[in-house]
Parts: C-alpha cells; structure tokens; sequence
C-alpha cells in the first residue's frame, strides 16, 4: 500500500496518469504533458493472451480513444517476454462456450487495435511469437530490443495464422518475404526483423526504445489529427473489412480447425514441451 502510494506521487509529479483503474492484466497510463498513453501488458509469467487479458486491452484502447489520446505506445512490464501470443491453454481441450468468447474478444481486440485513430507503437522489449507478434504488427511502428525473437510461427505448433493474420504481415513485409516466414514458422531475431522491415528500429533497452516511441508520436504534432487518422482509415480499411464481413465464418472455421484430433494432439505436446522447457 505504501509502495503504491509512493509510486503514485512519484508518477503524479513527473506527469503521468493513471487510467483503467480496475485493470490488473494491463496498466494504462497517460503523459499529460503530450497526451501519449502507455498500455503496459502484466499477465505473468509471460504476458500470454487469454479472455481476460484480451477483454482489458481492448477496454484499455477504447479509454484511450474517449481520453483523446495523441498516440499509444503498446509494451510489456515483463522485460524479456512481450507477448507468448495465444493462451495455449484456451485452445486444448477447449470448453465450447468460453472458446467462441476467446476468438471473438480476439477479434475485437485487433479491429480496434488495427485502426485505433490515433498513432500507435509497440515497444518490443522481449519475444514476441505468433499473437504477440500480430499485436505489434498491428501497430503503425515497431522498435524492438536486440537480442529477442519475432514471428508468425503457428505453422511449428501444427496450427495455422488465420487470414487475418497472415494480412497484418503482408502489409508489413510483403507477400515473397511473408510467405516464406509463415509456412516455415519463421521466428526473426531483432535484426533478421529488421532487415525484412518487419520492425522500424533496434534499441538497446526499453527505456530507449520508449524515448524513440515518443519520438515517432511527436512526428504527428502538427498533422491535423483528423486528416491523419482518416488516411489511416482508408489504408487499413481493405484489411480490416475482409475479417468485419465474416466474423462468423472466421470463428466457425477456427473453431473447426483448432478442435481437429491433430490439432489437439499438437497443441497437447506443445504445452508438454513448453513445460518440460521450464522445469529444466
Ligand atoms: C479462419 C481461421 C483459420 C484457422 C485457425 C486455426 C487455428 C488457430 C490459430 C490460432 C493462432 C494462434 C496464435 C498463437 O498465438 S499460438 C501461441 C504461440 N505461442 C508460442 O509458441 C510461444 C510459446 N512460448 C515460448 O516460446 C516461451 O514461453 C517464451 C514466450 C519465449 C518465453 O520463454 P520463457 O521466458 O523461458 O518462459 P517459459 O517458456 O519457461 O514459460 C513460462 C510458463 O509460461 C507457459 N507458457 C508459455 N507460452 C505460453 C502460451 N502461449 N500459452 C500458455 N502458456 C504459455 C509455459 O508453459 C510455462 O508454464 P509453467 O510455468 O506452468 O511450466
């Protein structure tokens, strides 16, 4: 309690606000100096995405948007994991009602991310498989730390990166490099990524990987935010509209793909290796 409220003056007197007060998977804060808010991912022990954390991200863009953010940095307080991606856990051995739930919120949660109006980056300061590599690709910029791993690497689990995912990359790196990256499972490292564009900058830590983050919001100071965000939209809108129009399709053939006995079985010795990894 102490520590909270130390923490709390410390951050009131360098201008940093709280939002999302009852969150507790993520923490929402904004600079009220430049409006810039943070959305911090903290579901240890590695930031994987389930109903729960998915419904507070999403929350969280919507309280940035009515605070009239100027721009969002998206990271993790783990430093070391950005996002394992999809909660394995929601996918094995599924309950029918709850996993419809899971693929839907996910949806949600990259529609708005995908074309919140204002300016977003992902600050990548740790691994960033698979979901966790499709919420940093759903950002406008991406700079990531040295020494980590990105990528769409479903293939590897047995499972396969919806079109919607596989669009989030084309967008980014293109159809030759994506397709090449996706049917093998590819995981870059930090500077593979940015050889193939996949990430805009390298830093050294997340600290400057924030500063340069606040850097590429300033860059949008005097484009009217309006004009800015409407270009945006018209982008981005040919992405976004192709999983909009077919939501349903989009659940029933997940639903149909990650229930398949191979499937499972895949994602059963998945979670079985993971494990026997953090036991070793
Ligand atoms: C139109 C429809 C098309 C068809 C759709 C069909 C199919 C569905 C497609 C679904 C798409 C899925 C995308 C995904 O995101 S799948 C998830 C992929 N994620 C991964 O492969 C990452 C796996 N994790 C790791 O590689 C590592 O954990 C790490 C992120 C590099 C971090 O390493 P480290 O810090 O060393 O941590 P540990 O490995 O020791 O893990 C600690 C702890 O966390 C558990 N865990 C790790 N990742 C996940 C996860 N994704 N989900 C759930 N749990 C995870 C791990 O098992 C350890 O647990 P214990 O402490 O209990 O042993």
């Amino acid at each position: 309690m102490a520590l909270l409220c130390f923490q709390s003056l410390r951050m009131l007197r360098s201008g940093i606000r709280c939002m999302s007060q009852n969150a507790q998977l993520v923490s929402l804060t904004v600079n009220d100096k430049t409006g810039v808010a943070t959305l911090s991912l903290q579901r240890p022990p590695v930031n994987s995405l389930n109903l729960e954390l998915l419904t507070e991200i999403s929350s969280a863009l919507t309280e940035a948007t009515d605070n009239n953010s100027r721009g969002l940095i998206l990271t993790s307080t783990n430093d070391g994991v950005f996002s394992a991606g999809l909660d394995i856990l929601e996918m094995y051995k599924p309950n029918l009602d709850r996993v419809k739930e899971f693929w839907t919120k996910l949806q949600e949660t990259w529609i708005k991310l995908y074309q919140t109006a204002y300016p977003t980056v992902a600050v990548i300061n740790g691994h960033s498989p698979a979901g966790g590599c499709l919420l940093a690709l759903s950002c406008e910029h991406r700079i990531m730390v040295k020494n980590f791993t990105i990528g769409l690497n479903e293939t590897r689990l047995g499972i396969v990166a919806p079109p919607w995912f596989i669009a989030s990359m084309v967008n980014v790196i293109g159809q030759r490099q994506s397709e090449r990256a996706l049917t093998l499972g590819h995981m870059f490292t930090t500077e593979e990524a940015k050889n193939v564009g996949l990430i805009d900058e390298i830093v050294q830590n997340k600290a400057e990987g924030t500063t340069q983050a606040e850097a590429f919001i300033q860059k949008f100071a005097k484009i009217p935010f309006q004009a800015r965000s409407l270009t945006k939209t018209w982008l981005r809108n040919k992405t976004v509209e192709s999983l909009v129009k077919n939501r349903e399709d989009d659940l029933n053939m997940f639903l149909q793909v990650v229930t398949q006995p191979n499937a499972q079985e895949s994602l059963g010795h998945y979670i079985q290796s993971l494990k026997n990894k953090a036991t070793k």
